[in-house]
């Protein structure tokens, strides 16, 4: 489902003479359906990085990434569009609010934009947020003034809608009480077991081994560093 082949990366540092710093070469792994694949590395690795050019946010340089038979690292940016809509889910470590937007709908929208019947994605959206304890009370109001952990549940909430046959999580379990931490690696259980497959940077060890099934050490497409 998703497969990553001899992807590099280098940044031109424009506002420091642009020097160029290589960051990555030869990346190449892939996730099959019903897989969940942990990066790991030290900090400054790359695991960001790679999984922001799998969204298709950054350019990689070489290779290939393939998700679904969509080569991200040349498609056009309608097909990347249509793609995340579809085939490739992001949950991003924080909620972008679009203010005056009632919490339910911002979870339903994933599923609105799909084509789902609006009665099957408001029951969708309105299960997830009971499991993820966002008190009903807060449902038709705008998550702009949430606390920080009620806006990561929500944009939890929103990455789960819609059952997507990719997913991209970053940290999905980061600053959540017990409860909800279960919840999340539960509802990353739930898609696994339906198919999905999964990439995710887990800080927290206990989460990453109840569901990766592997690891990748970014590290090891780190560049040699030049003399
Ligand atoms: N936009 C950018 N411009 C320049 N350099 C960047 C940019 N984004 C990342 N880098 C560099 O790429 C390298 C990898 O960074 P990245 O954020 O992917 O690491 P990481 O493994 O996710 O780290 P952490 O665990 O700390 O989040 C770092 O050396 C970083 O400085």
């Amino acid at each position: 489902m998703i497969q990553i082949e001899n992807v590099s990366k280098s940044f031109t540092l424009h506002n420091q003479g642009g020097a160029v710093i290589s960051v990555m070469q030869g990346a190449g792994f892939s996730v099959a359906p019903g897989e969940c694949v942990a990066l790991i590395g030290n900090s400054g690795a790359g695991k960001s990085t790679l999984m922001r050019m799998i969204y298709g946010n950054y350019l990689s340089a070489s290779g290939r990434i393939l998700v679904n038979g969509v080569d991200v690292a040349r498609a056009e940016p309608r097909e990347i569009l249509t793609l995340r809509r579809e085939t490739l889910g992001y949950v991003s470590q924080f909620l972008r609010v679009v203010p005056r937007v009632a919490t339910v709908d911002v979870v339903a929208e994933p599923l609105l934009a799909v084509g789902c019947e609006r009665e099957v994605a408001y029951a969708r959206a309105q299960d997830l947020l009971m499991r993820l304890n966002i008190p009903q009370a807060l449902w038709s109001l705008s998550p702009t003034t949430f606390s920080g952990g009620e806006q990561q549940r929500v944009n939890i909430a929103r990455g789960f809608a819609h059952t997507y046959p990719a997913m991209l999580l970053d940290e999905p379990t980061a600053s959540l009480d017990a409860t909800n931490r279960d919840t999340v690696l539960s509802l990353i259980e739930e898609a696994k077991a339906r198919g999905a497959a999964i990439i995710g940077i887990f800080h927290d060890g206990d989460a990453r081994r109840r569901v990766a099934d592997h690891e990748i050490d970014v590290s090891a497409f780190t560049p040699e560093q030049a003399a």
